[in-house]
């Protein structure tokens, strides 16, 4: 073991990302790319990093990895300062997927997979292992079909998920990921999106994910942080927060003209009945209401309570239980916002 991998051993449970006044000015710049960035990643959470172009949301990841070093400030993972590593060591502590996948061309899928794992002189069984295991975990199976192809033979869809099976070789505890399914069409992206989800839910990395598109950011994150032009940070909360509350002029425009439509497909039916007084007597006329299930999103129950024009709505898995019009259209605040992630 190397004196890295036991450090890092040693913090194994703690892959938070800290970034302290992270500043980034490429040579010849007057202005910093990214400017004094103060941001706290959890372990296990999945931050996603949005903003306009050449806000500076790419040029923060790859100052976690040292593609590009700092110019003043500190980033810490697992509360070590990322500067006291070899930038080598390092990265393989760290998954990193990009757009277009990144596989090497004349690689095959194993081969593309397998270079971590070889850098780090893992017996070949291990590898295979490994590889087979990973590519089940991103719905490329049964796994001997797709071992021995070559990255052109796959579909935009498959490359990226042999990119996403990559980045994850070595099981680093946190993963970088740019624009990973930018280059995928929106169906496609949608299935991505809710397989990686998944796997994410599985695997737990402390993942920092990098997007342009502020819905795959609310469907994604966990938390969301936005920057703005000249690389400063505008809001840092969870999709429900900023969506509910955004800071300023520039975070609402930025969210977009449907921000109610979109706050109202985060919330479940679910979710308002456990903010809504749990002993409210059932109305008079309840049983022409239309009936909605807990896991329906708000938006989903308020189109079928328009359809049906009733005050509320009653909720199958509740015996007794309802919500009503005002609810749905205002939810209740949470009792607390501690469901993220760490
Ligand atoms: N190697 C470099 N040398 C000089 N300037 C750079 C370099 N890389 C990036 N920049 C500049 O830094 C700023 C931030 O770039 P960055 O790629 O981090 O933005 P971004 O938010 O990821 O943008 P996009 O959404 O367009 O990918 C931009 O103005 C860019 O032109």
């Amino acid at each position: 073991m190397t004196e890295h991998a036991r450090a890092m051993s040693e913090h194994a449970g703690d892959s938070s990302i800290t970034f302290e006044r992270a500043t980034k000015t490429y040579p010849g710049q007057g202005a910093p790319a990214l400017d004094a960035l103060d941001l706290a990643v959890k372990s296990g959470e999945l931050v996603c990093l949005v903003g306009p172009s050449g806000g500076g949301k790419t040029t923060a990841l790859q100052l976690v990895n040292r593609l590009v070093d700092l110019t003043s400030g500190t980033i810490r993972i697992g509360g070590r300062d990322i500067m006291t590593l070899a930038p080598i060591e390092l990265r393989r502590t760290i998954g990193y997927a990009i757009q277009a996948s990144g596989l090497f061309p004349h690689y095959t899928v194993a081969e593309n997979i397998a270079i971590v794992p070889s850098i780090l002189k893992w017996d070949r069984a291990r590898i295979r292992a490994r590889t087979a295991e990973l590519l089940e975990l991103v719905g490329l199976t049964p796994v001997e079909d797709w071992l021995d192809r070559y990255p052109a033979q796959l579909s935009g869809g498959q490359q990226q998920r042999v990119g996403i099976a990559r980045a994850l070789a070595a099981d680093p505890p946190v993963m970088l990921m740019d624009e990973p399914f930018g280059a995928l069409d929106p169906i496609t992206r949608l299935s991505v999106q809710d397989e990686f989800l998944e796997i994410h839910q599985r695997v737990g990395k402390t993942t920092l994910f990098v997007t342009h598109d502020i819905d795959e950011a609310i469907k994604m994150g966990d938390r969301i942080a936005i920057l703005r032009p000249g690389g400063t940070l505008a809001q840092f909360d969870t999709p429900e927060q900023i969506l509910l509350h955004p800071v300023d002029e520039f975070v609402a425009e930025f969210l977009g003209a449907e921000r109610g439509l979109k706050r109202l497909a985060l919330t479940t039916v679910g979710e308002v009945l456990e903010r809504v007084r749990p002993d409210a007597v059932l109305p008079a006329g309840a049983a022409q209401w239309p009936v909605v299930s807990a896991a329906m999103t708000v938006r989903e129950a308020l189109a079928l309570v328009s359809v049906a024009g009733t005050d509320g709505a009653v909720v199958a898995e509740a015996p007794g239980r309802f919500v009503t019009l005002g609810e749905l259209v205002h939810p209740p605040a949470a009792r607390d916002t501690a469901g993220v992630a760490g």
